[in-house]
Formats: structure tokens, C-alpha cells, sequence
């Protein structure tokens, strides 16, 4: 794998929001400091790391949403990748049919191809009628639906998973769920991302570790996981005992 060519990179990536307080360092918080990483063709890459700590951030880095305020992210010309189950990006003013060919010509397919998808894409969203609505109209569940049903069914290069954002109501997160997994243990490049580490375990072939806006570790699950438990279980002790050294004072 190593002699491949990334279909995906993070260069050297860092970043920042703006927080509002204007403390330190101009208000800005900064969340990536300098992370470098390679997505290969046909792997499930996944990402893990304590909240808050960039990982949706490097998602949206990775799908072209957010520019790096430093380093390069390159992806491998006549790639498309999509960013699952957001609705963003969509044109209000245009119907979810609208909205889908639009989307499937961005991830590179042809007219032709992207017509000939639409009906599945409309069953899977389970949209009926509203498919031909404005997205305007649309309450953000059925939003992430088209995305999700768009993403999934236009068969994108490199699908961006971000487990965290939700997909309409419980019986659709399942079958969206049985979906992603089917893809995942196919032959699809994915980049997973999940509160769940032991989801990562289970579906991810290489695991990259952010802490502090930096890689601490990648490698394989069974490498990378044990250290990742042991640092999070250590914190969590650490924590305890300051609680408990706050209460004694
Ligand atoms: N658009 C934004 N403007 C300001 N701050 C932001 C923005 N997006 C993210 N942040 C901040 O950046 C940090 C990282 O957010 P991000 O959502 O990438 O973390 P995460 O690892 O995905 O978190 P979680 O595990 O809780 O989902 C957080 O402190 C968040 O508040």
C-alpha cells in the first residue's frame, strides 16, 4: 500500500475558527495544527480522537467544504468525494431532482448516467412527491436524506462518513446504516469517522489518531486502538482525581 499513490491528502493542514473572544492569539481557535494524512484507493480509513478535537473539521477539509488556513489538500484528479448525509451545498431554489443531477454531474458522472440513477435515488431517499419540491421547502432530515440517498447512490469515489450527523428518523438511520456498512466492506474508499472507536475497530483498515491538532498516532486498528483506549481511560482517572482533589479542598 505504501508504494500507492493517496487518492486523498491532507499536506501539512492547518486550521482555525474564529472564537468571538478576542483573548489571545487575535480570537482564533486553533483546532489543526500541521496534520498530514493519506487516504488509498479502496481502504476504509478511520478517524478517532476526543471530541471536539477536528475531526468533522478534516471531513469537511476532505470533501472541499472548509480551505485549510495553511497546507495543501490534494485529491487524485477524476476523484469525486462526497461528504454523506449533509445537505449542504444543495440550491434551494431547485427541486430535489434538480438538486440531484446537479450533484451527480459535480462527482463527475455523465448527464446520461446521472438520469438513468435518479429513480433510485428517489426511492432511496424515500422523498415521493417532495422530490420534485424545492429543497427550500425541505425540513433537514429530508435534506440529509437526499444527500445521503445522492452520495450513496451516484457511487462516489471516496465517500466521507461522518457518523455523527444523523439521517432522518430511526428506521431510515437503519437501512442508511446497513447501507454504508455494505459499502464499507466493499471495495469503496471510505474516510469513517465515529464517537464509537469500537465501530472504527470493526470496519476500518488503518486508523489515524488526532490529538492536540496533530497525528498521534496511525497505523492499523490493532496498533493504534489499545493505546488510544489506555489515553482516554488515563484521562478520564486523571479527571476523577481532580474532581476528587477539588471536593477535599
Ligand atoms: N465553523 C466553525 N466556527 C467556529 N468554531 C468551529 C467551527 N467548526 C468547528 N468549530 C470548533 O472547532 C472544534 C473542532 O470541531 P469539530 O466538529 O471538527 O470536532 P470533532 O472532533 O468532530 O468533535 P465531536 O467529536 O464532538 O463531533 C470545536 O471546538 C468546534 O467548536
Amino acid at each position: 500500500m505504501t508504494n500507492e499513490q493517496p487518492v486523498l491528502e491532507l499536506r501539512d493542514v492547518a486550521m482555525s475558527f474564529k472564537t468571538g473572544k478576542n483573548l489571545f492569539d487575535h480570537g482564533r481557535h486553533h483546532i489543526l495544527r500541521g496534520v498530514s494524512l493519506n487516504v488509498f484507493r479502496g481502504e476504509t480509513l478511520g478517524i478517532i480522537g476526543r471530541n471536539g478535537c477536528g475531526k468533522t473539521t478534516i471531513m469537511r477539509l476532505l470533501a472541499g467544504i472548509l480551505t485549510p488556513d495553511a497546507g495543501t489538500v490534494i485529491r487524485a484528479q477524476h476523484h469525486s468525494a462526497a461528504l454523506l448525509s449533509i445537505g449542504l451545498g444543495f440550491k434551494p431554489n431547485l427541486s430535489g431532482r434538480d438538486n440531484a443531477i446537479v450533484a451527480c454531474l459535480l462527482q463527475g458522472r455523465e448527464y446520461e448516467e446521472a438520469l438513468l440513477i435518479l429513480e433510485d435515488i428517489k426511492e432511496f431517499s424515500e422523498l415521493g412527491e417532495s422530490f420534485e419540491e424545492s429543497v427550500k421547502t425541505y425540513s433537514s432530515g429530508m435534506k440529509s436524506r437526499l444527500g445521503f440517498a445522492t452520495a450513496l447512490i451516484s457511487n462516489v469515489d471516496i465517500l466521507l462518513i461522518d457518523e455523527s450527523l444523523s439521517v432522518g428518523d430511526a428506521r431510515f438511520k437503519r437501512k442508511a446504516k446497513k447501507a454504508m456498512t455494505d459499502r464499507i466492506k466493499g471495495k469503496q474508499t471510505v474516510v469513517l469517522v465515529s464517537h464509537s472507536a469500537r465501530q472504527i475497530e470493526e470496519l476500518a483498515d488503518r486508523v489515524v489518531w488526532i490529538e492536540d491538532g496533530l497525528v498521534a498516532a496511525e497505523g492499523l486498528p490493532s496498533d493504534v486502538l489499545p493505546n488510544y483506549f489506555e489515553y482516554t481511560e488515563e484521562e478520564k482517572r486523571q479527571k476523577r482525581l481532580s474532581r476528587k482533589a477539588a471536593r477535599n479542598d
